[in-house]
């Protein structure tokens, strides 16, 4: 793809158990996404569906970002703000864009496209392509490969229309501004959830607070007994 800084690919980036592993999450887990014909699973949703299943996910994850930092020259500099596993099934597709084109997007700096499945062998159309003065310059996604690029305007891009099959993905995209990392929402997420557990698990046996009158209210250690 030329010697440009602000793209790389890499053809092998994960093996084929683990490319298999991401997939498996995805059909387990997946919902109705933010786009037609396009099924998602953030991070987010992992931590509350199934947290058993999140290893292999944290752990690709790392190695994306890892990835990231190298490419981009900014060791230890670089935060996720999002990751989704993404299915596109026929007729998803997205127009001329770049990802950090809404006012809510601002923040996002890199961007990476990880390959779970391969284009004819899998499915039809969902050829990735960038804007280029000589014309599109078109990626054949093929499984295992990783595909980076800056979110700004230098990095135009869209995907042509999937025909048939279901094109699989994990989408992340990278933030030099620590306040906008996606970490910090999923652990508050992990932490409401494993709280919420234990409550349901104590149950009954844990004193409930007197609410019923302000006195009460202003009093917790006062319990129903
Ligand atoms: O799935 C891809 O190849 C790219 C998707 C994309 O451009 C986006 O989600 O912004
Ligand atoms: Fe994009």
């Amino acid at each position: 793809m030329g010697a440009s800084q602000n793209r790389a690919i890499y053809e092998h980036f994960l093996t084929q158990q683990e490319t298999q592993q991401l997939l498996f999450i995805h059909r387990a887990l997946a919902v109705n996404g933010y786009r037609p014909h396009v099924r998602s699973l953030t991070l987010f949703d992992v931590v509350l569906a199934e947290p058993r299943l999140l290893p292999p996910l944290v752990h690709v994850r790392q190695l994306v970002l890892d990835a990231v930092e190298e490419h981009f020259d900014k060791p230890c500099q670089v935060f996720v703000e999002h990751t989704s596993l993404i299915s596109w099934g026929p007729g998803a597709s997205i127009g001329w864009h770049h990802d950090s084109n809404r006012e809510y997007l601002a923040q996002r700096h890199f961007s990476a496209v990880l390959y779970l499945n391969s284009s004819n062998a899998d499915f039809s159309g969902g050829t990735f392509c960038f804007q280029s003065g000589r014309g599109p310059l078109r990626i054949q996604p093929s499984a295992g490969m990783l595909l980076l690029y800056t979110a700004d305007a230098s990095n135009v891009h869209q995907v042509e229309p999937v025909t048939a099959g279901e094109r699989a993905t994990l989408t992340m995209w990278f933030t030099l501004e620590q306040e906008h990392q996606e970490d910090k929402k999923v652990s508050a997420a992990a932490a409401a959830a494993a709280a919420g557990a234990l409550s349901k698990l104590a149950g009954s046996k844990l004193p409930t607070l007197s609410f019923d009158s302000l006195y009460g209210f202003w009093s917790p250690f006062f319990v129903h007994i």
